[in-house]
């Protein structure tokens, strides 16, 4: 499996808005199935603001405690955006310089780093998709903190790089910045004229990327062969700094992608939220609600229509479908499509109902038809049987995909009332609006329905059987774990499908999900099993799989 060694520094963390953004991006690299190593800088100005606070202190005076007091900086970021990773259900471990024993060597101010426990990260991307570290501090021999110099984070995340790939992890190192590429000239003050590169040697880097990248960095890399990209969030492209010989590339990816957003619900207002964070790619041109007088105080009440009739319209890059049961956004899906418009949808009734359509619909017009959200909320369970077909025959899928249920089944298991349990599952808005889907197989049933078309395409079961969870259900057996499982499996007399509560051993990967968590279980025809995990119900995450989607559209990447 690859690895991803990702760099956010103060450029792109300008705000706790801006660290959502960050989120995002490594949310697309795990669903992409790489594991992530996230290095996290301190917000912009926070390591400025800092050393005036301490220069006041000290009166410029040297201070063993200044280190203490930059590192917070790193310390507080990286904290936050390892708390943000895992509300959006991404399975992460945080670890402190410490912890990963990254040691430097001289200045307290301007280190080398010169040794890690790299078999810490290898063992936690074992457990975990996503370790969390601090960038630009670094222990000395003594154990105290030093800093690895101004722009310190790009040397951490180039250290850590060449670290792995010396324990034979196949490592890339990213450097998301606030530019897309390294250009000629700054793109900042030149929109016009500055050029980007796809390509640059370390020798020309060292001349030309040097206000993006620390210096010490690029040094670093080309002392020890390591190909480092520079990269804008959300792109598909990125600058090689590496063996490779200057290369200019067209810029890409330059328009604002329009959307039109059917529903405002639970995971509507937070994906229109998650927009407006992305105002500089994403413009949000229409929202479909039942009644806009409703949303007079939203920050895009003028957007808001009731009007459906007229709401599918070729004016738009993408429609996004958070609405609820089957019409109108079964209808609203396969118009958008026969115009050439790239859909997403969370909403599994209505693209499990009209599946058949909604392909022919995108295979005539050649617009993608996405609904990541459908299943599994943020865990992606759809992009990892997407990837198996392609290469393998499924044997059977099983997972636990109602995140409501689980949830209930484990706050029952703490001593919660059944109705409790269900009453927090709605707060939380985990819940279905009618929340007995979440319990009957209606919710599951058409998940199963969209999974067993991927992995069985056009094959009809031969035996369907469908458990509900009641109050007197949930009787936790002793030293097992009971869980609400999805299953389709291909036997010798045919495909053979069920949704009902199970008793499993307490060790299995199923009953391993927790709360919301949503987990699936693929197995390969070549004796193989794959295994997903995430957060399968909740704003959060499930925004966060519309978004993965919706600028994936914008990419070109699906369609
Ligand atoms: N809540 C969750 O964690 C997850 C939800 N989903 C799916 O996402 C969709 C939305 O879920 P929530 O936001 O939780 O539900 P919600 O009930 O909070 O929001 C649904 C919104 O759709 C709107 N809507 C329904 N019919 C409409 C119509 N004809 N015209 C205009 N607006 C209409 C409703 O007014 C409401 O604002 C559902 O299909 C759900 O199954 C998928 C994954 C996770
Ligand atoms: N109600 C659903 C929401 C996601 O699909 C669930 O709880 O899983």
């Amino acid at each position: 499996m690859s690895t991803l060694v990702v760099k956010f520094g103060g450029s792109v963390l300008t705000s706790e808005a801006a660290l959502h953004r960050a989120v995002s991006e490594v949310y697309r690299y795990v669903r992409d199935a790489h594991k992530v190593i996230a290095v996290i800088s301190a917000f912009k100005g926070e390591t400025d603001q800092l050393m005036r606070l301490a220069v006041g202190y000290t009166q410029a005076s040297a201070s063993s405690a200044t280190p203490h007091l930059l590192a917070t900086g790193e310390m507080k970021a990286s904290t936050l955006f390892a708390m943000a990773c895992e509300r959006s259900g991404i399975v992460t471990r945080f670890r402190s310089v410490a912890e990963i024993g990254l040691t430097a060597e001289g200045d307290h101010f301007n280190a080398q780093p010169v040794s890690l426990k790299t078999e810490v990260l290898i063992n936690d991307l074992k457990a975990s998709d996503l370790v969390v570290v601090p960038g630009y501090v670094a222990e000395n021999a003594a154990g105290e903190p030093v800093l690895l110099g101004r722009g310190g984070s790009d040397l951490t995340a180039v250290f850590i790089g060449k670290a792995l790939r010396v324990a034979g992890v196949e490592a890339r190192v990213r450097l998301n910045k606030d530019v897309d590429a390294v250009y000629d000239i700054d793109p900042n003050t030149y929109p016009d004229t500055a050029k980007p590169y796809a390509a640059l040697s370390w020798e020309e880097a060292e001349k030309i990327a040097f206000p993006v990248v620390q210096a010490k960095a690029m040094k670093y890399a080309h002392e020890h062969g390591l190909e480092v990209e520079v990269a804008g969030m959300a792109r598909g492209y990125e600058t090689v700094l590496g063996a490779k010989t200057a290369e200019r590339r067209t810029p890409g990816f330059a328009r604002k992608i329009r959307v039109a957003v059917m529903g405002a619900g639970g995971v509507g207002s937070m994906f229109l939220q998650r927009c407006l964070e992305w105002s500089d790619l994403i413009e949000v041109d229409r929202v479909l609600v039942r009644d806009p007088s409703k949303r007079r105080d939203h920050p895009l009440a003028g957007k808001f229509t009731s009007d459906a009739r007229n709401f599918a319209r070729a004016d738009v890059d993408v429609f996004v479908d958070i609405g609820t049961g089957v019409s109108p956004s079964a209808e609203l899906l396969e118009q958008f499509l026969k115009l050439g418009v790239g859909v997403t949808s969370a909403n599994k009734q209505a693209v499990a109902a009209v599946q058949g359509k909604l392909k022919d619909a995108a295979k005539a017009s050649g617009a993608a038809l996405t609904y990541s959200a459908s299943v599994g909320g943020g865990a992606p369970v759809i992009e990892a049987l997407l990837r198996a077909v392609k290469s393998h025959k499924i044997k059977s899928i099983a997972g636990v995909v109602n995140g409501t249920s689980n949830f209930v089944i484990d706050q029952v298991e703490a001593g919660k009332t059944f109705d409790a349990a269900m009453d927090e599952a709605r707060r939380l808005g985990f819940a279905e609006p009618d929340s007995t889907a979440d319990l009957d197989g209606t919710d599951v049933g058409a998940k199963l329905r969209l999974l067993r078309e991927i992995a069985f395409p056009g094959v009809t079961p031969v035996h369907v059987e469908v458990g509900a969870i009641t109050a007197e259900s949930l009787v936790i057996p002793k030293g097992k774990g009971l869980r609400y499982v999805a299953r389709a499996m291909m036997t010798s007399k045919g495909l053979e499908v069920s949704m009902k509560l199970e008793e499993l051993p307490a060790d299995h990967y199923l009953v391993g999900a927790k709360g919301e968590q949503n987990r699936a279980i693929i197995e390969l025809e070549n004796g193989d099993f794959w295994y997903v995990t995430g957060k399968g119900a909740g704003a959060w995450p499930t925004s966060e799989s519309l978004l993965a989607d919706t600028l994936e559209i914008a990419r070109g990447l699906k369609g």
